[in-house]
């Protein structure tokens, strides 16, 4: 691999841990840096002093707990934010922004997790958008495909410049967004937590562009917090805590487990939960239980489920083959085509929302902005909504404000979400954060039943460790769990049994004691005819996929 202008990569070792200096390069000019960022949120310093510096042609992590202030700090960089002090260095020059688009026009390009494309443009159309190709005044199609397969072609960022966003997957859609951002030229690239939505294929395939991209020049800046990605794909880690850069190490000199204690003062190393006795009797039931899509198009195909108290399942599949429908419909969000659902002795498969909350049902969403938090309401009716018809929160029908601070402030203490108190808004809580807040409420109540979607999206990994923990007890208190996951690691430490998704179907049942995550990933991908039978923890024999 090409060694950088910047010298990074064959720059000599230093002391541990290595404090961030400016002109850390020597005489070199660092194509960024960042000079005592300081912002203030009302009653929080999001950023204490931070400096970085990133050399040209290098890929720099960021990472940190929930709340430490990465987003910050790249909102800082991008122009989203004015810093109430410090200053940002761009090849040596200083710089101000008072908007994204100066950002732009200096070279910079975000990709943020919430892609910002039009869903009803083509992909060459949103890439030029603004910046269109005319000709005779009328937009020149042509050219624009030609213009934008060029970019994509140089970099592997394989897509079909006519197709339509609204029709591509994810990982293209990400494409697109990077695709934007090289049309505007852009050198320096930030990326917020961009493998977050991401199969681990597609996160392999981003990994070879950004590399491609880095050899090629530009300099990579991504927040994560996955470690395996940080050893994998990064040449230098910045490690921010409550505001401040604490560490700033060269990635090939250091462990995944120096990282985690310089982001948590602690060692965490994710475990697995065995069970400890074996489960009883079926909390919820699924029989042929089908779905279409808003295109018509089959997303459930006759899925079978059970469920049992004492246990987790795991559904494990590539995203998009009917995982998220699959909870969607369970939960009432989605209308079944066909099938039968029983929560906790209820048949609820005609039931709205709330039925089926009162009949035990508990549920973590994956889209925690859209249908898991109300942004512009504060932490107490976050942590009861959904609980405000019946239980612990309500008296002859009326909801006791007081028990829901009270209880609102013990969830806060417990899961140590990030606020200034019970009565903020939850609409500027970090992501992860705001990912505590529906996963606290909805294992608050123990429910007889949770569905928890990506419980730990967005999550640091100390929280990680956390959340874990309180689905293992939640089961080891004879709830019933069915986890969905895109971690497949998530899955092993954590279910009993585990049943893949593939095209809508569940098309493979495994003993989550002797599965394998290539075993996993080869299901996942369509091959194998599955498994006709696995013996659960309760010795029973159970049949499934064929
Ligand atoms: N617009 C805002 N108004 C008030 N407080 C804010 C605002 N934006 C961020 N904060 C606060 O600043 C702190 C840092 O948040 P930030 O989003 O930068 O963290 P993060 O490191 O990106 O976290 P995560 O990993 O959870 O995404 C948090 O305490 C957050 O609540």
């Amino acid at each position: 691999m090409d060694e950088g202008p910047g010298g990074l990569r064959g720059s000599p070792p230093g002391p541990f841990p290595v404090r961030i200096a400016a002109h850390e390069e020597g005489d070199r000019v660092a194509e960024l840096e960042l000079r005592g960022i300081t912002k203030r949120f009302p009653g929080v310093l999001a950023n204490d002093q931070i400096d970085i510096s990133v050399a040209k042609g290098e890929i720099h992590a960021l990472m940190g707990e929930n709340g430490a202030g990465k987003s910050t700090l790249m909102s800082i960089l991008y122009g989203l934010y004015q810093p109430d002090a410090g200053e940002i260095w761009l090849r040596g020059e200083r710089r101000r922004f008072s908007s994204p688009i100066e950002a732009i026009d200096a070279g910079l390009g975000m990709v943020f997790q919430a892609f910002k494309l039009f869903p009803s443009l083509t992909v060459a159309e949103n890439v030029i958008y603004r910046e269109e190709v005319t000709r005779r005044g009328l937009l020149d199609h042509r050219e624009a495909n030609r213009r934008v397969t060029e970019i994509a072609d140089r970099y592997g960022l394989a897509v079909d410049p006519t197709a339509r966003v609204e029709r591509v997957p994810v990982g293209v859609l990400q494409r697109v967004e990077i695709l934007k951002a090289l049309y505007r030229d852009a050198q320096v690239l930030i990326l917020d937590e961009p493998t977050a939505v991401l199969t681990p294929q597609e996160a392999e395939r981003l990994f070879t562009i950004l590399r491609a991209l880095a050899d090629d020049g530009r300099t990579i800046i991504f927040i994560t917090h996955k470690l395996k990605e940080v050893m994998a794909i990064s040449d230098r880690v910045t490690i921010l805590r409550d505001g401040r850069a604490v560490a700033s190490l060269t990635t090939r000199e250091t462990t995944a487990a120096e990282i985690t204690r310089h982001m948590t003062g602690r060692d965490v190393e994710l475990r697995a939960w065995p069970v400890t006795r074996p489960a009883g009797a079926p909390v919820l039931t699924c029989e042929g239980l089908s779905a279409t899509g808003d295109d018509g198009r089959v997303v459930l195909d006759s899925v079978d489920l059970t469920v049992r108290a004492g246990e987790i399942v795991g559904i494990a599949g590539v995203a998009g083959n009917g995982q998220t429908e699959l909870a969607e419909v369970i939960a009432g969000l989605r209308t079944a085509a066909g099938g039968v659902v029983t929560i906790a002795g209820t048949e609820v498969s005609r039931a709205g929302v709330a039925a089926r909350r009162k009949a035990g049902l508990a549920y973590i969403p994956e889209d925690r902005h859209g249908v898991g938090t109300a942004p512009t309401a504060d932490a107490t009716d976050n942590l009861s909504l959904g609980h405000h018809r019946s239980g612990p929160l309500v008296r002859r029908g009326v909801l006791q404000r007081g028990q829901m601070v009270e209880r609102a402030r013990e969830l806060i203490a417990r899961f140590q979400i990030k606020i200034a108190g019970p009565g903020t808004m939850v609409g500027t809580l970090s992501g992860g954060n705001l990912q505590k807040i529906v996963v606290a409420r909805e294992m608050a109540y123990h429910a007889p039943l949770l569905i928890a979607e990506q419980p730990t999206r967005g999550v640091d990994i100390g929280a990680i460790e956390f959340v874990h923990q309180q689905i293992a007890q939640y089961r080891d208190g004879g709830g019933a769990v069915l986890l969905i996951s895109a971690e497949l690691s998530e899955i092993l430490n954590l279910a009993q049994r585990i049943l893949v998704m593939f095209e809508g179907r569940v098309v493979a049942e495994l003993d989550a004691a002797t599965a394998t995550e290539s075993e996993l990933g080869l299901f996942m991908a369509g091959g194998g005819t599955g498994i006709s039978a696995v013996t659960t923890v309760d010795g029973t024999e159970s049949e499934h996929a064929r």
